[in-house]
Parts: C-alpha cells; sequence; structure tokens
C-alpha cells in the first residue's frame, strides 16, 4: 500500500493538464457492450477504476485492449457469452453495477453483485432495480447477487426517479434502448456523464427522446453498432484543481483541457470566494485572492453544486476570512474526512448533513488517513498548505479516480512524494 508524504505550504504556478473524466467513461464503457461491432473510446485516463471495469467487462468474454499511452480503449463484445459480474470485481467500485442495464438489456438476463465504490454510508440501488422491475424485467435478490431476466421485448412504462439518480438513470438507459417498447424516464439525471452517454447511445442507433432534459422517453430498437467516441474531460478534476489553485494566496494556475460547459454553475459560485478566474475556449486559469472570502454552498444535481467537490471546498473554507456551512443533500453522511482534516488544525463542526467551518485555522502536518476518493484529495489539498510533514496514508482511493496527481501537483510547485506505506 502507498502513501503520500506532502512538505507544506506551496503555491502553486504553472499549468496542469485535466485528464479524461472516470464518472463519463464507465458508462460509456458500459454502452459498448450494447453494440454489435467494436466501440473505441479515446481520452480514457489510467485510473484503478478504469482497469476494475475493464477486468469486470472482460469476465463476459468480452474483448478488451486499453493503450495507456495513448488513453484508447476498444471494446469487442462479438463473443460476450458470461452474463454474470461477480461480487470479488464489483465491491471494488459502485460504476460496475452499470453490467446489470447493459446486460439485461442486450441479452435479456443478467446476475450482477450488488454494488461497492465508496462506502461514506448508505448507497441504495431501490431505484435501479424497481425502475427494471416497472419496465417488466423479473428482478430477485439471491446471496448478494441481483439475478434479473426480461422477455425479448418488454412493454416498458413510466418511471419517476425520486430523488434524481444519476446511476439508476444510466442504469435505466442501458436497460431500455435494445429491450422495452416505449420506457419514460421522469425527474431522470442530466449530469452531462448522463447526457454524453444518451447523446452516444443515440449514434449508435438507439432512440431516446428528451436527451438533455429531466424526461426522457426510449424506444428499443433492435440493434446498436460500435462507434468511436471521445470521453469528456474530468469536471470533478477540474474542480479539484481550482481550488488547489485558491487555496494559497500566491498561486497563479491554468487548467487546460477544460470542458467549461460541463461545470455547470460552479464557476460562478467559485468567484465568490474572490478567487479570479480567467475563462478560455478550454482553459481556465485561476488566480488566488489575496483574502479567501467565506462562501457556503448545498450539494445540488447539476447544474448546481456537486456533491464530489464538496469535500474539497469544505477543506478550501479552512482557509477563508471567516465562518461558513458546506451542506450535503445529495449523500448525507459524505463527511468522513472532516476528523483527519481536523488533525491538522481545521476547527469543523458536523451537525446531520452540514459542517461549519470556522475559518483562517492554520494547518500543521500531521498522520491522516484517506477514507474515499474526494476525502482523500482534500487531505493532499489540506497537507499542500499545511506547515512541515504531512503524511497521508491509504491513498489507494485516489488511485481510483485522480490520474498521475502526484505528478500533475509536483509540476506546479507541490513537494508529495509516493511511498510504500508500513503495514
Ligand atoms: C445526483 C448526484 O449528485 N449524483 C452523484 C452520485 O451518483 P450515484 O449514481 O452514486 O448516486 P445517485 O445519483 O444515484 O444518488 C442520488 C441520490 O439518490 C439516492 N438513491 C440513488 C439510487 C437509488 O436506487 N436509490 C436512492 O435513494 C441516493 O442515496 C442519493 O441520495 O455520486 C457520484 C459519485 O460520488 C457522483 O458522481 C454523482 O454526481
Ligand atoms: C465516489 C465516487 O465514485 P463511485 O460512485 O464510483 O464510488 C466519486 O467519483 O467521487
Amino acid at each position: 500500500m502507498d502513501k503520500f508524504i506532502i512538505e507544506g505550504p506551496t503555491p502553486l504556478n504553472g499549468t496542469i493538464p485535466i485528464s479524461g473524466s472516470k464518472n463519463a467513461a464507465l458508462p460509456l464503457m458500459a454502452a459498448a457492450i450494447l453494440g454489435d461491432s467494436p466501440t473505441t473510446i479515446t481520452n480514457v485516463p489510467k485510473l484503478r477504476d478504469i482497469y476494475t471495469f475493464n477486468n469486470v467487462i472482460r469476465v463476459t468474454g468480452t474483448h478488451v485492449t486499453f493503450d495507456e499511452d495513448e488513453g484508447v480503449l476498444t471494446i469487442d463484445p462479438a463473443n460476450l457469452a458470461h452474463l454474470e459480474a461477480p461480487y470479488e470485481l464489483v465491491r471494488k467500485m459502485r460504476a460496475s453495477f452499470y453490467m446489470l442495464g447493459a446486460l439485461l438489456g442486450r441479452f435479456g438476463k443478467a446476475k450482477v453483485s450488488l454494488p461497492g465504490g465508496c462506502a461514506w454510508g448508505p448507497r441504495p440501488v431501490d431505484l435501479h432495480l424497481n425502475g427494471m422491475r416497472e419496465m417488466g424485467a423479473n428482478i430477485r435478490l439471491e446471496e448478494g447477487y441481483v439475478i434479473a431476466d426480461a422477455p425479448k421485448k418488454m412493454e416498458g412504462g413510466t418511471f419517476a426517479l425520486e430523488p434524481s439518480s444519476v446511476g439508476a438513470t444510466i442504469n435505466l438507459v442501458l436497460a431500455s434502448v435494445l429491450r422495452a417498447r416505449e420506457f419514460t424516464i421522469e425527474n431522470a439525471a442530466k449530469e452531462p456523464d448522463v447526457v454524453l452517454l444518451c447523446k452516444k447511445l443515440v449514434e449508435m442507433g438507439a432512440d431516446i427522446e428528451g436527451v438533455g432534459t429531466r424526461t426522457l422517453t426510449i424506444r428499443a430498437v433492435d440493434r446498436l453498432e460500435g462507434i468511436q467516441i471521445r470521453n469528456a474531460a474530468d469536471r470533478i478534476e477540474t474542480g479539484t484543481f481550482m481550488i488547489a489553485a485558491a487555496m494559497h494566496p500566491e498561486s497563479d494556475v491554468t487548467l487546460e483541457g477544460v470542458n467549461v460547459k460541463d461545470l455547470g454553475q460552479f464557476p460562478a459560485t467559485f468567484e465568490k470566494t474572490g478567487a479570479e478566474l480567467i475563462t478560455g475556449d478550454n482553459t481556465i486559469q485561476v488566480i488566488a485572492p489575496e483574502t479567501l472570502r467565506p462562501t457556503d454552498v448545498t450539494t445540488e444535481t447539476y447544474p448546481g453544486f456537486p456533491t464530489d467537490l464538496q469535500a474539497q471546498w469544505s477543506t478550501m473554507m479552512t482557509q477563508a476570512e471567516g465562518t461558513s456551512t458546506v451542506t450535503d443533500t445529495i449523500y448525507y453522511d459524505r463527511f468522513s474526512y472532516v476528523p483527519e482534516v481536523t488533525r491538522l488544525g481545521a476547527d469543523m463542526d458536523v451537525t446531520e448533513n452540514r459542517v461549519a467551518i470556522e475559518g483562517k485555522t492554520p494547518l500543521k502536518g500531521a498522520s491522516v488517513m484517506s477514507t474515499d476518493l474526494r476525502a482523500s484529495v482534500s487531505l493532499v489539498l489540506a497537507g499542500m498548505i499545511a506547515r512541515g510533514r504531512t503524511d497521508v496514508l491509504r491513498i489507494y482511493h485516489l488511485d481510483r479516480g485522480y490520474e498521475d496527481l502526484e505528478h500533475k501537483l509536483n509540476a506546479v510547485g507541490a513537494r508529495i512524494e509516493r511511498t510504500k506505506q508500513e503495514e
């Protein structure tokens, strides 16, 4: 197991390239197995979640090749015959649960383990399962597995997502495009990852009405063909580095390869901190403010503030001149980073789904432990402005979702070393 040793504080100056998005790539990979010819996806990041999902897909007999240097993934489902996603792999990442929709949609049968992923508390999948039932599938749970089957064509129907769910929208779209006569998803997610998936399925031949809106109507087609897809830029990595840049008053960082449109309201919220943003076609320059203004945020569905940037924002607010609150309405208990950032000297207090942060506390290096992906990166952000040495333990969570994190940050002035962690 690896850990990071971080020496701080360090201002960040220079240019950071943004990688392809993990959360956009994974549903596209699941969609590829619906095609009756190979699909090629470019701009795919080298991340542990991508390798794990490659292996999940391979178990089915699908041929997967990943050219890591070029970021090109080719998925050829011609020999797909084994309709199962086993616990040993699915437990490692939540997105492998998309295999349920994809296998059921393509073959009318699937056996998929209930999911794992970042475990900060309950992450139910009832909407995925009930939506498929509404479509006409038989679903039962047996020994930790979901076992599903469906007739050649399911009747379909209408299913309202309450609350709106990214994962359930993706799974229901995957299950229906080849197999439901007419299926309507109300209150569908319209996060950029979902919109990209729907657009690419339409390019493959799917019939999806309402792409990019809250109501999707899907009418099954008989076949889909493989296509060439360019994966989106990672909007959460972009937001994370914007926050990193704002945390030290002498930082000035340009992010390259950004998809500004995918950031929703985040840039406008970000500017309330006093940080200056200069936006180009696919670049964002972040000039840190002299004094960071306390700025309250509440997570919402897109285009609102993303839950995946909640921990990073709270960590930034430890350096603001005053008190702020950060509320998570998507996942109520995504605050496991708080005791760890507190170990570095922050003053944070969690009540229900809200953390109150008393700002401008000097941080001082210590050993801290990563508990999930976005929690882990928050500890790196804190470590980069803490005085002295911070050891961030168990960084395997980070490797699930941040490509070349230490190299990218060291190239702009950070001092982060990856080393083996003694057990
Ligand atoms: C809307 C939202 O911001 N979704 C985020 C969520 O996606 P993820 O797909 O994990 O979660 P969902 O979007 O499905 O969850 C949204 C809400 O719906 C609830 N729910 C979901 C499914 C279900 O079957 N039953 C149910 O009650 C969840 O508990 C949650 O409160 O975490 C991902 C990883 O951090 C993020 O990338 C997504 O942007
Ligand atoms: C937690 C995340 O991923 P997952 O939903 O795959 O656990 C994330 O991307 O922040």
